[in-house]
């Protein structure tokens, strides 16, 4: 291989290191081909891309994406003390995030004198959204797809073609592009990549309308982020929303909230992309061996000091 020197008998164990090979043959000529990642799973049962390093070309998919001119709506919310971790989380993503790309924040809050005025690449705006505070995290957090899905209604729908909703207590640190991309998209939570369903934090009460049964569940996918088509996100959140009221009206929350109900929606509309935990991670947790690069990670915060309630 002409980028890392692996020679071809190592090459045939699997030992490149870039996993972009380049060969050339014995004609002078250079073949391109990936190298498969070996240590992890890179596609779902239902062959949806499981999306790790290694397992694509950012040049090629950008020579692809780009020519498109497409519009990423971006969600985030920073509700009461959470408007502290905006600056960082825009910074951030004018590095790393979708870059090239025509972005469009949506940043919802209750605050809105206190979101900082953030420079932004051309191409990509933000649009600040009041939305009520609460004095329950759980009710802030969960609200989130009543929110987007009337955002969507009323204006996302005509602005966007894609769409991504992130937690805003992160910071990007390394490339989140195109790869990303998909008709429906989801993220498997870091905690639980190495885990046996068994011990996936699903709702297990039959009586919530986020039930799954203990033989049941593909992945354990985080709340922190969910992405696809404009359209499809829209009926992921409406049924999210519904099911959450459905519960409320039943004297139920879901262990997780909406985390919760998306985990139970993604069981029976299965995600048409999945993205490895190198697009969500967190700052407390230490970098495995299959992690070669961590692009989003959750901040390590004070619960007790930025939550309205513990
Ligand atoms: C890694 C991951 O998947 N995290 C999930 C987890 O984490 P977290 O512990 O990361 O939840 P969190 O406190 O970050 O709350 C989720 C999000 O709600 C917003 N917020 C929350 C409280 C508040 O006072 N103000 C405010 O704006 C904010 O955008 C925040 O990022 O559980 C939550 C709810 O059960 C969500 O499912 C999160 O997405
Ligand atoms: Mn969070």
């Amino acid at each position: 291989c002409s980028s890392c020197k692996s020679t071809l008998s190592s090459l045939y164990d699997l030992h490149c290191v870039c996993f972009l090979l380049t060969i050339t043959t014995q004609s002078g000529r250079s073949l391109f081909c990936f190298c498969r990642r070996t240590d992890v799973v890179a596609v779902t049962p239902w062959l949806a891309p499981i999306v790790w390093e290694g397992t694509f070309d950012p040049v090629l998919i950008d020579n692809i994406y780009k020519p498109m001119n497409l519009t990423i709506a971006t969600t985030v919310f920073a509700v009461g003390k959470y408007v502290r971790f905006l600056q960082d989380f825009l910074e951030t993503a004018e590095k790393h995030f979708m870059v090239g790309f025509n972005v469009r924040y949506c940043v919802f809050t209750d605050r809105p004198h206190d979101v900082p005025s953030v420079n932004l690449n051309q191409g990509r705006h933000l649009s600040v959204i009041q939305v009520p505070g609460s004095n329950r995290w759980q009710e802030i957090s969960a609200r989130r797809m009543e929110i987007i899905q009337t955002t969507i209604e009323h204006q996302i729908r005509r602005e966007a073609d894609y769409i991504f909703c992130l937690d805003v207590d992160s910071k990007f640190h390394a490339h989140w592009g195109a790869e990303s991309l998909g008709r429906l998209v989801a993220v498997i939570h870091p905690g639980y990549y190495e885990q046996t369903r068994d011990r996936f934090p699903y709702e297990r009460r039959p009586a919530s309308t986020a039930y799954i049964p203990m033989d049941e569940g593909d992945y354990y996918y985080g709340g922190a982020m969910i992405g696809g088509f404009v359209e499809d996100v829209y009926t992921l959140t409406k049924v999210c929303r519904n099911k959450f009221e459905e519960d409320a009206g039943n004297s139920l929350e879901a262990a997780w909230q909406e985390e919760s109900h998306l985990n139970r929606y993604l069981l029976y509309n299965k995600p048409s992309k999945v993205l490895s935990p190198e697009y969500l991670w967190q700052d407390f947790k230490a970098k495995t061996k299959e992690v070669k690069v961590i692009r989003f990670s959750g901040v390590i915060k004070n619960y007790a000091e930025v939550r309205p309630n513990v």
